[in-house]
């Protein structure tokens, strides 16, 4: 097979990534229509953090991070580098040696589906992560892979120049072909969940805010002051 690191990909443009990264992972999935989320088992590792950039794909070997090296010097400024491995793994591929790295060149933060050590100075950096685990253990530098193909990370295809949205409620991919048009419906929802909110914070019901009454008396719920001696 072959293997190749890919100098240069499409990106999205700056306003589009910064609006997704505003909206957040939970409401720009929606805009979306419920696509393009990596699996739970993607955890953020830093508390607090929220990013929006560009996607590098990285393929390694499992317990091996030579090719996450040899991504480093085709990052950009406003990136983020996607790590996944050809079989599972949860060596700590990744610490705070090339999240100096990475931060020299202006890359917002590592999504790996595989593990991470050195997590305390990785949080004294603040250089945010999303891993599948945090590992102690080591790898070595000696099988080839890819930089900037199109990978897989927990059940999610991610391409390189992919729109990536991460929180603490995990990671989000978005082709660049749909940002625009997920930026402008994440910045209606937030809008309409702002207004919602003050509804019902007032007090008013969920049922009554989102017209569920009729939907649940089709469905055959009863409203009842105490449950019948004979419900089934
Ligand atoms: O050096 C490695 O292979 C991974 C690591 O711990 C670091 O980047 O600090
Ligand atoms: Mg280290």
């Amino acid at each position: 097979m072959a293997h190749y690191v890919v100098r240069e990909i499409d990106r999205a443009p700056d306003a589009v990534i910064a609006a997704l990264g505003e909206a957040g992972v939970a409401t720009a999935h929606e805009a979306a229509g419920r696509i393009g989320l990596l699996g739970p088992r993607i955890r953020a590792r830093l508390e607090g953090a929220a990013i929006a950039g560009s996607a590098v794909t990285v393929s390694c070997h499992p317990g091996d991070n030579l090719m996450i090296h040899a991504a480093v010097e085709v990052c950009r400024p406003g990136d983020v580098l996607v790590v996944t491995t050809t079989s599972d793994s949860t060596d700590g591929m990744f610490g705070d040696l090339l999240a100096n790295s990475l931060l020299s060149r202006g890359v917002r933060g590592l999504v790996i589906d595989a593990g991470v050590r050195d997590i305390a100075t990785l949080r004294e950096m603040g250089f945010p992560v999303w891993s599948r685990a945090v590992h102690a253990q080591g790898t070595v530098k000696a099988s080839p892979g890819s930089v900037n193909i199109p990978v897989v990370a927990a059940g999610q295809l991610v391409n390189p120049g992919d729109i990536v949205v991460a929180d603490d409620d995990g990671v989000l991919v978005l082709p660049i072909t749909r940002g625009e048009e997920v930026a402008a419906a994440a910045a209606a929802r937030l809008a309409n969940e702002e207004s919602k909110r003050e509804v019902l914070a007032a007090g008013t019901l969920g049922v009554d805010l989102y017209s569920l009454r009729p939907l649940l008396a089709e469905l055959g719920v009863q409203y009842v002051d105490r449950l019948p001696r004979d419900a089934g």
